[in-house]
């Protein structure tokens, strides 16, 4: 979407910041790439504003990190497939076919490359998550078979329904939060943002972004991962 012209630059005459909708993954991380850059703590934890948090991970990940930060819990988890809107818990999809990918992939002989816990999975509920250093193709070939698709965050190949998104978690709690989209300021890395970006006011990709995540924002940052999305929070407070 075009910029909003509801938003406008700092200044001390700006009523109230505009509602954030933020990527964790490469976008809240420390420049090396993985971990929580603490200096985003302070910053959302004060923002006058809602914060969603929209993500692939599943489920607990970005409630604790809601928790962690001392922010109300909206949730974008699973890329879309469970949206948490402060009150309700929605599941948009299921998790029994992905499943059965799992399954195949590993007679196979393959793995799904996070050991015998599995943490990354063990919580998810509509969709399977595999490390990046597994094969990819037999992934997708099974994936295929079944009328999944297969995503590449950058963090983990997701095997999932094609149909759930962010942007349509995002727009469920929007809804719910009686928030106008139109005002909403989004910060991504990926091709699972694409969705968020196309549904809120105004758009940002981190340097560190991949093609299709460019390619939809309105801007490309010059700073990479939470160093980007500061440079965001700076500009739009
Ligand atoms: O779970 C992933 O693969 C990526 O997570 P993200 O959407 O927060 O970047
Ligand atoms: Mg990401």
């Amino acid at each position: 979407m075009p910029p909003s012209t509801s938003t406008p630059p700092s200044s001390p005459s700006s009523p109230s910041p505009p509602p954030l909708v933020l990527d964790i993954d490469g976008t809240l991380t420390r420049p090396e790439g993985w971990g929580i850059d603490p200096r985003i703590f302070d910053p959302l934890r004060e923002w006058d504003a809602p914060v969603i948090l929209a993500t692939g991970k599943a489920f607990p990940y970005p409630i604790a990190l809601c928790h962690f930060i001392g922010i109300p819990e909206l949730v974008v988890a699973e890329n879309g497939g469970v949206v948490y809107t402060g009150e309700d818990a929605l599941f948009t999809a299921d998790r029994d076919a992905p499943q059965t990918v799992a399954e195949q992939y590993r007679a196979a002989g393959y793995d799904l490359g996070w050991g015998d816990g599995d943490t990354i999975n063990r919580w998810r509920e509509t969709e399977i998550a595999v490390s990046r250093d597994q094969p990819l193709d037999p992934l997708e070939a099974f994936a295929a078979d079944a009328e999944l698709e297969v995503i590449d965050t950058g963090y983990a190949y997701h095997v999932k329904d094609a149909a759930p998104n962010k942007g349509d978690g995002v727009e469920v709690i929007a809804e719910h939060v009686g928030i106008d989209l139109a005002d909403c300021v989004a910060v991504g890395d990926s091709i699972n943002d694409v969705s968020t970006f196309e549904v809120v006011g105004r758009s940002f990709a981190v340097s560190n972004a991949d093609e299709e995540a460019r390619a939809a924002a309105d801007e490309v940052l010059e700073a990479a991962h939470a160093d980007g999305t500061l440079s965001v929070l700076e500009r739009v407070r």
